[in-house]
């Protein structure tokens, strides 16, 4: 990345086994702020297991995850949020029969006279975020449920954002999303890359990861086979470093 640029986010010899399954052999990883960078692999690669430790869903077996300088043998889901570490979920996070606001505020609503919620300052805030993020929504006061996969996307971004969020993970975030939605999905993911923050997207599609991103880091058998800026690559040699076969010049 650019020079002397301190990444936001270090995973530096991260493995994990389950079992006799070593599927983290020492990954090593940087992320900065401002880019988005795709994770690619083959099915059991490695991918959700990685961002899974960065998440602090699950704990390595060994190596460091350096947060802003800062290394930590393992991280909590608490911690890795305080650090401003956010998985977006389009489906599991989401309470559907409580209103847009309600939701990006979930579990920290603010309170007024030490007493009532500020339901207020709950939705002009939200407002205000999906403005900034310019989500569109039908109106701050539908609920959860009535929402598209897009919006419901949406509304976790906000949440995540509300929240300190400064490195956004999305694991397949256009998957079951129709043409339209995964347009707008997608145009949020780069606006966000655009507002500073850092995004990580897990996916299949590398149709998707070339109009997305800046780098992509490929995993194969639990181990990053390179990381290589977009620009530099074809979809096909992507293919290659995926799968381990040899590039076949002209
Ligand atoms: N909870 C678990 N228990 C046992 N083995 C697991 C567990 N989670 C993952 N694995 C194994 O670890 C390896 C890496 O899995 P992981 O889910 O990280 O791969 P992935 O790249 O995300 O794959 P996919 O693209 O199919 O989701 C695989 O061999 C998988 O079977």
């Amino acid at each position: 990345m650019a020079e002397g640029k301190k990444p936001i986010l270090q995973a530096c010899g991260i493995k994990k086994s389950y079992g006799h399954i070593e599927a983290l052999r020492g990954v090593n990883l940087d992320v900065y702020s401002g880019e988005i960078l795709a994770i690619v692999g083959d099915n059991g690669a490695g991918k959700s297991t990685l961002i899974k430790i960065l998440a602090g869903a699950i704990a390595p077996d060994s190596g460091k995850i350096i947060v802003e300088g800062q290394a930590y043998d393992k991280l909590s889901p608490r911690q890795a949020l305080d650090l401003g570490i956010s998985t977006v979920y389009q489906d599991l996070s989401l309470v559907n029969c409580r209103d847009i606001a309600a939701n990006v505020f979930l579990g920290r609503e603010p309170v007024k006279c030490r007493l009532f919620i500020n339901k207020k300052k709950m939705v002009e805030e939200s407002i205000a975020l999906f403005q900034q993020l310019n989500i569109n929504i039908p109106s701050i006061h539908a609920l959860a449920g009535q929402l598209s996969g897009g919006q419901r996307q949406g509304v976790a971004v906000a949440r995540a954002i509300k929240f300190g969020g400064k490195l956004l993970i999305f694991d397949e975030p256009t998957a079951a999303m129709g043409v339209q939605e995964t347009a707008a999905a997608l145009s949020l993911i780069s606006s966000l890359g655009r507002q500073g923050y850092a995004v990580i997207i897990i996916s299949h599609n590398l149709h998707q990861v070339f109009s997305l991103t800046q780098r992509i880091c490929v995993i194969r058998q639990g181990r990053v086979v390179d990381t290589v800026f977009t620009a530099d690559v074809t979809p096909n040699q992507v293919v290659s470093l995926i799968t381990g076969a040899a590039q076949v010049t002209a």
